[in-house]
């Protein structure tokens, strides 16, 4: 298991991007950083260690650069939820606000998921809007979702007051903007 890290230093803070006024929270210095990657792998499996999880669903795109490895990691099948209009086959949809405009996310079709336990990742939990609405989209599917791990949280966007009926954990919390 690696030590402790100070996940900031492997954050960038861009200013007015994607838009005026927002300051976006950069994960790609991570991405180029594998003690970070196993950081990250290593505290989602400490923290999980005695939950019953039998699958990972992560959001494109940038939940998907961990929730792979996160999967792969704890030997359990992944389901990806997309942005509409990406995938094949017979899929539902959900749409949602976020702190930057509004999107539609779906995932397909599929039977496999009655009374799974999925746990939900993505690398930054802001509004909640995106894990509401990936979490709607896997109940209606049968599965059973409790647990949601972010890397990074932005609290001062209260997320947690939307997603209170779920256990959240994430690694950086910001409770104020901070370059
Ligand atoms: O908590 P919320 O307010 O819903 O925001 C968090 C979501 O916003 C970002 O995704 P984005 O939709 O920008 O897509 P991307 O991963 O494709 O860049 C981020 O990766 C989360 O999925
Ligand atoms: N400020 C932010 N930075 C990066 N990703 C985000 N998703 C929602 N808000 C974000």
């Amino acid at each position: 298991m690696s030590l402790s890290l100070n996940l900031d230093t492997y954050i960038g803070k861009i200013p007015n991007f994607p838009k005026e006024g927002i300051l976006f929270y950069d994960v790609t210095p991570m991405l180029q950083a594998p003690e970070a990657l196993q950081f990250i792998v290593d505290q989602c499996l400490i923290t999980y260690k005695n939950t019953p999880i039998d699958g990972i669903a992560a959001l494109e795109a940038r939940g998907f650069y961990f929730g792979t490895l996160i999967a792969l990691a704890m030997n359990k099948p992944f389901f990806p939820i997309r942005k509409a209009g990406k995938l094949p086959g017979s899929t539902i949809q959900q749409s949602y606000d976020l702190e930057y405009g509004t999107a539609t996310i779906e995932m397909q079709v599929t039977s496999n998921l009655q009374g799974k336990h999925l746990l939900i990742v993505d690398d930054l939990i802001a509004t909640g809007g995106t894990l509401q609405a990936a979490a709607q989209l896997l109940e209606q599917q049968g599965a059973i979702v409790q647990h949601l791990f972010g890397i990074i949280g932005l609290s001062f966007l209260n997320y947690r007051k939307v997603l209170q009926q779920f256990t959240i954990q994430t690694l950086i919390n910001y409770d104020k903007e901070t370059i």
